[in-house]
């Protein structure tokens, strides 16, 4: 992707953006925001997507993580049947000294400058609260505290969609969905790998943990007294080699690769992580190894579910059943991935592909005037 100018290397920036169809970037000297929002594809609706922070080394590492996520927006969407499409935003930052009002006020001002094209909420490193002050700016805004008339925290859906994908996967792997009887690899206990240890050691299951904050392993490791569970906390690079029924990563992306795949020792891989699969033909190689591989955009719907439905008004039971459909989701495109000898993931794009190609098909004289089923807030 680099260019040869007078000489001079450099970086072709429009072949590296040319499946997206918008990257904005956003620099606001005052507060220090330097951010990076990438719009993929609008087929299906405005794009939506969380937002993330993170420190990241360089511009370039920023730029192609935002790609990477907004593009599996796009499927994520297509896959869960939500009129939206493919979003995603990047603040390059470290959440625990850089989160200010300020610099999410005017993050929220980028946002409203989209008009509509693009809604955000949390994501890895960002908190509701902090969009508390990104809605002063912009009603483009989901996934704020009830408090502040959202639907609150998009991790819990998140995390209750994992449950579900991993009572689907049990079901095919182990012939049973009672999660207590397996044992699980969780790398990150954040806002959503946190909740699925609780629940996991709720039901009696051994759980092997890993994060680099080091008070949520001491919460957990506080909390799992009391539960019936077994809880054991492992290094960071060895969360690969335990030997474990199910993987679930829930912190970043690109972990399933060449050198990981060497160490795992599960059989089944599903968790909240966006882009787990490094390349897409890492999806091949763990069909090969035998590992059953849950689409990371199937499993981590929940939280994306729960924030469009939201744009009705908040309604918990309503985005509790729409998140179950998972389960039967999963069922079928490990079927489909069987019947067809592909793998989960191709069988899972061949579905985001049909969904998208129909929209595409219908009448864009009648698309024009379409209003949307979602409500566009005055
Ligand atoms: N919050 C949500 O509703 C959704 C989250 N996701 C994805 O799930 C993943 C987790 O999201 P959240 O829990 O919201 O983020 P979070 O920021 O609350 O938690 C991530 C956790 O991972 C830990 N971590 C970071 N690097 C690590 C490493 N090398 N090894 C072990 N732990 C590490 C962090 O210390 C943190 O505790 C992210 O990939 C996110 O994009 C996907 C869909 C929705
Ligand atoms: O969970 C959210 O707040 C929005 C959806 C999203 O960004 C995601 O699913 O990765």
């Amino acid at each position: 992707m680099t260019q040869n100018i007078d000489g001079i290397q450099t970086i072709d920036y429009f072949e590296k953006i040319k499946d997206h169809e918008q990257v904005v970037l956003c620099n606001d000297p005052h507060s220090g925001l330097k951010a990076i929002i990438a719009i993929h594809d609008t087929t299906l609706g405005p794009a939506l997507g969380g937002t993330r922070m993170f420190p990241y080394a360089s511009f370039e590492d920023a730029l192609d993580d935002v790609l990477r996520l907004s593009e599996g927006m796009t499927n994520k969407c297509a896959a869960a049947g939500l009129d939206f499409g493919g979003g995603k935003a990047v603040i390059i930052g470290d959440p625990k000294t850089d989160s200010t009002p300020a610099l999410f006020r005017a993050f929220g001002q980028y946002v409203d400058s989209l008009n509509g094209r693009f809604y955000t909420g949390t994501d890895m490193g960002t908190m509701p609260e902090d969009f508390v002050e990104a809605a002063k700016e912009t009603q483009f805004i989901n996934g704020i505290p009830e408090a502040y008339g959202g639907s609150g925290d998009s991790s819990i859906p998140t995390a209750h969609g994992v449950l579900y994908a991993l009572e689907a996967t049990s079901n095919y792997v182990f012939n049973h969905q009672d999660l207590g009887l397996n044992s699980y690899a969780i790398q990150g206990l954040g806002k959503v790998g946190y909740k699925i240890a609780q629940r996991l050691l709720e039901l009696g299951a051994t759980v092997y943990a890993t994060d680099i904050n080091e008070s949520a392993i001491e919460q957990l490791t506080k909390e799992a007294k009391d539960l019936t569970g077994q809880l054991t906390i492992v290094g960071l690079d060895d969360i690969y080699d335990v030997k474990a029924d199910i993987f679930v990563p829930c912190a970043m992306g690109s972990i399933i690769n060449d050198e990981t795949l060497e160490k795992l020792q599960v059989k089944a891989i599903v968790g909240s992580a966006n882009n787990q699969l490094k390349t897409k033909e890492i999806a091949e190689k763990l069909k090969q190894a035998g590992i059953v591989y849950a689409p990371d955009f199937i499993v981590n719907s929940g939280g994306l579910i729960q924030v469009a439905d939201e744009l009705y008004g908040p309604n918990h039971e309503r985005v509790l059943k729409e998140t179950k459909a998972i389960f039967n989701s999963l069922e079928s495109i490990f079927a489909e991935a069987d019947a067809n000898n592909i793998t989960t993931l191709e069988a899972a794009s061949i579905r985001v592909q049909a969904v998208l190609d129909d929209q595409r098909n219908r009448n864009n004289f009648f698309a024009r005037h379409r209003r949307p089923k979602w409500q566009v807030k005055e």
